[in-house]
């Protein structure tokens, strides 16, 4: 199954409260653009420059670890995951994820985990895994989303709120509903409920 949405919209909160429902693991692929991110700042590398960062990239392989109670990206023996989530990432990573050999790059490596996860990201029921069995979307207002994330962030509230109207903007190519997407607000709903409504509306398997 599949999880999309804007920009601090509780993606991959409610992905992994429902994985561990369902008993199976959640990837974010979120954190893989976001990696391309840090380790293209790091290295000095223009984030347009598709080609350079992709050879920079490929060089030094990363592994997406689908732990339950959150993911984790590591090159080598480095565990990247605590630097991926700043101010300076969050304003970097739509330039990257707008580069089509970054998203093949990142494609390739979700299409080859194995099976049954749930995937959260942006394009994950219409571009990924269209074929996946249930889809949602989840959506709030930039400022709902703004007072949540600020908890997590140095910055004040109206700061975040409009680094994430401008990511929204910048992400908007790649970010939309499936046409057969569950679309919910999560504005009014706890982070339980919106788990609660999702396995609510998950078909039952077939034999
Ligand atoms: N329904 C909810 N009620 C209250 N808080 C929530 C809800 N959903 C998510 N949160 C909180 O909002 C914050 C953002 O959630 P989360 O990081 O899961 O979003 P995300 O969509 O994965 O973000 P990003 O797009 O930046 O990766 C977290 O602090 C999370 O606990
Ligand atoms: N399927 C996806 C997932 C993410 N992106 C880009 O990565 C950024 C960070 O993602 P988060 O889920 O951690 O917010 C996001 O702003 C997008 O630029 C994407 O393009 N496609």
């Amino acid at each position: 199954m599949t999880i999309d949405g804007v920009a601090a919209s509780g993606k991959s909160s409610v992905a992994s409260g429902v994985a561990r429902a369902l008993g199976i693991p959640y990837v974010s692929s979120g954190l893989l653009y976001r990696a391309a991110t840090q380790l293209g700042r790091e290295a000095g590398v223009r984030l347009g420059d598709a080609a350079a960062l992709l050879t920079h990239l490929r060089a030094r392989p990363l592994r997406l670890e689908a732990l339950p109670e959150g993911n984790r990206v590591w090159q080598g023996e480095r565990d990247l995951t605590d630097e991926l989530h700043s101010s300076q990432v969050d304003a970097g990573v739509s330039v990257v994820a707008a580069l089509p050999e970054v998203r093949a790059w990142v494609d390739d490596q979700l299409r080859a985990l194995p099976a049954p996860f749930v995937a959260e990201g942006r394009d994950m029921g219409t571009n990924v895994f269209p074929q996946a069995r249930a889809k949602f979307y989840l959506t709030a207002s930039a400022r709902v989303r703004a007072e949540r994330r600020s908890q997590e962030r140095p910055e004040d509230v109206d700061a975040v709120e409009a680094a994430l109207i401008e990511r929204d903007r910048r992400d908007a190519g790649q970010s939309a509903p499936a046409p057969d997407a569950h679309v919910i607000d999560t504005g009014p709903l706890t982070l339980e409920g919106v788990i609660e409504t999702i396995l609510q509306v998950l078909p039952t398997p077939t034999a």
